[in-house]
């Protein structure tokens, strides 16, 4: 087989192991087959900033090594741009590879890129920012900011869910103008989520059995709970259906599929962007089909159904005259 060049680029203090025993493992088994060109994140150098240059200079594959923060943003700088990306995570929740299907170890994930397979998924740009997980106005906004380092270090992955439980016991309601090629829709939300791709864990994304991350499609949830205890049961719902791949039930709960969606708020509610605070609404979230090219294990993908909307509160929804946007 002849050899390979690829752009690897390492965060040396994502994740709670050690960095150069997992440096010395990536490059035990990639370098019997690719040339490594090895370079690392800084705290004022980002992975998106490395993958553009790396392409710049005239890389052709980037593989990156991290945790979310790392993957996403490496992942975001290659939308659009037709080049594979290698994907190896070290991370807390590792949301990135679960979300796109993908595996949580070192080694399945060095064999996978070994392996040479890829696959083109849709990406989205939110606000004109690049995205490739989801949007999150109200409760992921919020838990995003209260997991905190420390948490994460503490608690892995549960840091996550500890911080949405918390979320919703102190949830407030707003109102949300949801606008898409063929509807507009208000109602009462305590949060709205815009998904690209989004991993079970990310419950407030799991309206719909499954965030479908190939069909051109973004998935939006609605969580309209009515009470505080209704936002625990909703939660537990959500956090149910996403691990046996079902759709959500509850009234209070609503989803739809849509390939572009503005969503205006009042008040004004921050929005955490594919992991990070990126301002306030409204956003307007646009799918980027096939927009992103990874390495992937050879597995086939499920389909799902579509949309439920009924039982929200203060729910209207209007037929547009014509289809589309405006701007
Ligand atoms: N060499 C470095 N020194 C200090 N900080 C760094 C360095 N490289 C990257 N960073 C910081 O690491 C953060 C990204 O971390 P990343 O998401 O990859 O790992 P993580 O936080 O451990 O992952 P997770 O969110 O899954 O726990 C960014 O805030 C970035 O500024």
């Amino acid at each position: 087989m002849s050899r390979t060049d690829a752009c690897l680029i390492f965060n040396p203090v994502a994740g709670q192991s050690d960095p150069e025993q997992d440096l010395a493992q990536i490059r035990g088994i990639l370098e019997a087959e690719i040339n490594l060109d090895i370079r690392f994140t800084t705290e004022d150098k980002g992975a998106d900033e490395i993958a553009k240059e790396a392409i710049a200079q005239g890389a052709t594959t980037i593989i990156a090594s991290g945790g979310d923060g790392t993957l996403s943003t490496a992942a975001a700088a290659l939308v659009g741009k037709n080049i594979p990306l290698g994907i190896i995570s070290r991370g807390t929740a590792n949301a990135f590879a679960a979300a796109l299907e993908l595996p949580n170890t070192i080694e399945a994930a060095c064999q996978t890129i070994l392996g040479g397979a890829t696959r083109v998924v849709d990406a989205a740009r939110c606000n004109n920012l690049p995205m490739v997980l989801l949007a999150g106005i109200g409760f992921e906004a919020e838990t995003v900011k209260r997991a905190d380092r420390e948490a994460k270090n503490r608690f892995g992955i549960m840091a996550y869910i500890m911080a949405g439980l918390q979320e919703l016991r102190e949830m407030e309601s707003f109102e949300a103008e949801i606008e898409t090629e063929d509807k507009i829709i208000t109602v009462t939300a305590s949060a709205v989520t815009v998904a690209n791709a989004a991993p079970p864990t990310s419950i407030l994304a799991q309206g719909p059995a499954g965030v479908v991350f190939d069909d051109g499609l973004l998935d939006v949830t609605v969580i309209a709970p009515a009470s505080r205890a209704g936002a625990i049961a909703a939660s537990y719902h959500l956090l149910q259906t996403a691990l046996n791949e079902n759709a959500a039930q509850r009234e209070d709960i609503g989803y739809l599929r849509t390939k572009r969606v503005i969503v205006r708020t009042d008040p004004p509610q921050k929005v955490v962007l594919d992991g990070e605070l990126i301002g306030d609404t409204p956003i307007d979230v646009e799918c980027v089909p096939g927009g992103l090219t990874i390495f992937v294990p050879q597995e086939a993908a499920p389909v799902f159904p579509v949309e439920k909307l009924e039982g929200l509160p203060g729910l209207k929804v209007e037929s547009k005259p014509t289809s589309g946007f405006e701007q």
